[in-house]
């Protein structure tokens, strides 16, 4: 099969500017350029955590498999219930749950049952043992009104039913799932395999933790902020560590990395300064364009498929400033490595009122970082960290969440509502 390029992608835009992009089209370029990768992990089902299903997960059984009482009390036919006066009902037997129910009660007799224990035939309701008004020797009494005919049933099939899906292909398998899937007796799991994903840091002025900090250096974090976020991501990952601002040392890396993993993701290089070899070189190994995204921070993205040696790779030349590398890696990069693992994980967005007055330029996507607190009135709002500078990654260390400011708007007043991508939880 034949990949498009890039300019195969591009074109299918009214118009394109690789110098002024609008975030969501170079979101919809990178979307239609990437390709999921091929193969399939089976593995036991508690390995399938956090991985993508690959298939979907079609009901064996129906769970639960019998109509079953959802409490400790009497099984009885809601056609005995009166609404005028008491009913006394014999209790003919008792139910416990996991075992079968042999008894059948006629009109006028109930059975003692435990919860999850499966419906006598003929009954359709479960008065709680603690609302009956009165138990006897071998009977009880139920008062008029306590409870409806069909309380306290729960019907065969309601969570799962046998045949219908019960997990959908794509779904990145959480706690919830694990449990789902154990309910319903499966104990192994087809996920999609794991994306190889190697990363560096370019740079001369970065030092490496353990290095002595010479003057004009900085430490290198980037490597740090990627491995963690790539992590969260479920990536297998190939740390290249720090890369010198050197042609051929640059050209090593990228073809090594080409040649061992799915996507790269480097930091650094993309703009525009004297000393960054970066572009040139990925320009020589591919098809890859470089962008100025209308967006702060993040504006330079280098992006698209280099090869070596008959392997390529997809490639996120992610802006080196700490704050902007990891901004498009949430807005750019994560959602297209997901779906390169088959998966759609959209980022959670919603709406919450700004607690104070935000400056915005209209004509870019700005990217600000918001603490995200509980009101007096218990709804959530949002303030601003402080500095908002490409450089301040504490603004991002102490924020909670993303303010995302639209393209088009301009200031935001004290009670607007904004757009908040909360972290925590974020994959
Ligand atoms: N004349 C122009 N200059 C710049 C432009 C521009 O359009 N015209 N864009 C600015 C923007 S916006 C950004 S973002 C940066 C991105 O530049 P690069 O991707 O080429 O990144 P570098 O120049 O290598 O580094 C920028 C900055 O970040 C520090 N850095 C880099 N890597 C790391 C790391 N791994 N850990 C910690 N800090 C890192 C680096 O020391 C620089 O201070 O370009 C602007 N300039
Ligand atoms: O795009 Mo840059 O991150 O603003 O400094």
């Amino acid at each position: 099969m034949t990949l498009p390029t890039l300019n195969d992608v591009t074109s299918c835009l009214s118009a394109y500017d690789p110098d002024a992009l609008p975030v969501r089209d170079a979101q919809r370029i990178i979307r239609d350029f990437i390709k999921p990768v091929d193969g399939i992990d089976q593995v036991p089902l508690l390995a399938a955590l956090d991985r993508v299903l690959a298939a979907d997960i079609i009901s064996p059984i129906s769970v639960p498999a019998h109509d079953n009482s959802a409490m400790d009390g009497y099984a009885l036919r809601g056609a005995d219930l009166t609404a005028t006066g008491p009913v006394t009902l014999a209790v003919v037997g008792t139910v416990f749950a996991g075992r079968p129910c042999a008894v059948v009660p006629a009109s006028g007799e109930c059975v003692r049952i435990m919860t999850g224990g499966v419906m006598p035939a003929g009954c359709d309701s479960v008065i709680p043992q603690e609302l009956v008004a009165a138990i006897g020797a071998g009977s009880i009494t139920i008062a008029p009104g306590v409870i409806r005919s069909g309380d306290n049933r729960r019907f065969a099939g309601e969570d799962l039913s046998a045949g219908s899906a019960a997990l959908r292909k794509g779904k990145v398998i959480r706690p919830a799932d694990l449990g789902l899937l154990a309910s319903l007796g499966i104990a192994t799991v087809p996920v999609t395999r794991r994306l190889r994903v190697a990363f560096f840091s370019t740079g001369d002025e970065l030092r490496s933790i353990g290095q002595p900090l010479d003057a004009g250096c900085v430490y290198d974090s980037n490597r740090y902020t990627l491995h963690g976020m790539l992590t969260r991501l479920g990536c297998e990952i190939v740390d290249m560590g720090v890369v010198r601002d050197d042609p051929q040392a640059l050209e090593d890396a990228l073809r090594h990395a080409c040649e061992n993993v799915d996507a790269i993701v480097t930091s650094g290089g993309v703009s525009v300064g004297a000393a960054d070899y970066t572009r040139a070189i990925m320009a020589k190994l591919g098809d890859v364009s470089f962008w100025k995204i209308g967006m702060r921070p993040g504006r330079p993205l280098a992006f698209g498929r280099i090869a070596s040696n008959g392997h390529s790779a997809f490639l996120f030349g992610l802006p080196g400033n700490p704050v902007a590398v990891m901004v498009s890696f949430y807005f750019f990069a994560r959602d297209a490595l997901l779906r390169m693992m088959g998966a759609e994980a959209p980022l959670p967005l919603f709406k919450v009122r700004s607690s104070c007055a935000i400056r915005k330029k209209p004509g870019r996507t700005e990217y600000q970082r918001g603490i995200l607190a509980r009101g007096d009135d218990g709804a959530q709002t949002v303030r601003i960290t402080g500095a908002q500078g490409s450089g301040i990654l504490r603004s991002m260390s102490e924020a909670n969440c993303m303010v995302i400011l639209h393209d088009e708007q301009g200031n935001v007043d004290a009670g607007d509502l904004v757009e908040i991508m909360p972290f925590e939880g974020l994959m």
